[in-house]
């Protein structure tokens, strides 16, 4: 059953140039215990898309389309509902986040402080819960009583998502969780984060850049190009079998061990994103696309079958189109 159902969800920025199209016309679904990863370069849109689940976009941000959690209309909700599901329902881990605990409150108190706020437990009993989260993510009970800058990184990553699994929330959006570790610590987070996903049959949206942690952790794959989903299907087809140039240049970008010699030569994807306010016309890839076609830059793209559970935005999946109905003069 669907958890998360986005439905042309798209996001503009009202700035003092004028308007920024972040998110355009954003359709997925997440089922309830699967993880969905969302991959593209900065810029692409995935932190705005994933601030939008649960609204917590700057007052500049113009959110349209139709986001629903367990069936309920997040961008109609009101306030005291919308407060109610995050954290309860839904929580998220900034990029970064690590950055953002309180440099003066003990880690204990910052990880009771949802349970607190949303009523589920009290002052007294929080303790014992605080030491069940911290347990969950690999620290012992005592770092409880620790500050954030007695922490590694890693340490505190780890307190950001015991934060985010306080109040037993069906959905984690995670954004970039990793970014900022380094490679044995990032493994060992991912590892903590799959055996989270698989003990608790909680639902993930996570974000990254990076289309080999991506794969490796989450079931489906969305690949987001200047605002656009242009790619999604099940990770293990993307990555290897990738239908759209672009996430064929992602994963290129970032092999795996083991990969064949051949596919660590990165394709080398020349040029930049494009400015969000100055999109190229019909298929915004191809600038950069390396088997673009004469028609590209007046391609009415969409998302067109590549597989039994998979689409993709490129005209060289496009099905061929029905021969144009021959029209017959009648002359009388
Ligand atoms: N508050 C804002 N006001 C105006 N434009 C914004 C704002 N936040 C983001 N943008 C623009 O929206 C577009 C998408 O940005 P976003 O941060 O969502 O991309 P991203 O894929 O998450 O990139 P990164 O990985 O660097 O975070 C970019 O062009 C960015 O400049």
């Amino acid at each position: 059953m669907a958890l998360l159902e986005l439905d042309d969800v798209s996001v503009t920025y009202r700035i003092a140039a004028g308007e920024v199209p972040a998110v355009r016309g954003v359709s997925l679904t997440l089922d309830a215990g699967t993880a969905l990863g969302v991959a593209g370069e900065s810029g692409s849109g995935k932190s705005t898309l994933a601030m939008a689940l649960l609204r917590l976009l700057p007052r500049d941000a113009r959110v349209g389309g139709r986001i629903l959690l367990d069936g309920d209309d997040v961008l109609a909700m009101k306030w005291g509902r919308l407060r109610a599901v995050r954290w309860a329902e839904a929580s998220i881990v900034f990029q970064g986040a690590q950055h953002g605990l309180n440099p003066v409150q003990r880690i204990g108190d910052q990880i009771a402080e949802p349970l607190l706020v949303h009523g589920l437990a009290k002052p007294d009993s929080a303790r014992g819960r605080v030491a069940e989260l911290l347990e969950q993510v690999g620290l012992p009970a005592w770092r409880a009583r620790s500050y954030p800058h007695e922490l590694s990184g890693g340490q505190r990553q780890r307190i950001m998502i015991a934060m985010a699994l306080a109040c037993s929330p069906r959905l984690i959006i995670a954004d970039e969780p990793t970014t900022a570790l380094d490679v044995m610590v990032q493994a060992q987070v991912l590892t903590l984060i799959k055996e989270l996903l698989a003990e608790r049959g909680i639902s993930l949206i996570m974000i990254s850049h990076d289309l080999s942690v991506l794969a490796d952790v989450c079931d489906r794959l969305a690949v987001m190009y200047a605002g656009r989903v242009v790619e999604h299907g099940p990770s293990r087809e993307v990555f290897h079998d990738p239908k759209h140039p672009y996430s064929a240049a992602l994963a290129a970008a970032f092999p795996t061990v083991g990969d064949p010699v051949s596919r660590l030569a990165p394709k080398g994807l020349g040029g930049d994103p494009p400015d969000p306010m100055d999109l190229p016309p019909g298929c915004s890839f191809h600038p950069r696309c390396p088997v673009a076609l004469d028609e590209c830059p007046t391609l009415d793209v969409k998302l067109w079958p590549a597989g039994p559970e998979r689409r993709a935005a490129c005209v060289h999946v496009r099905p061929e189109q029905a021969e144009p109905a021959e029209t017959t003069l009648e002359v009388s």
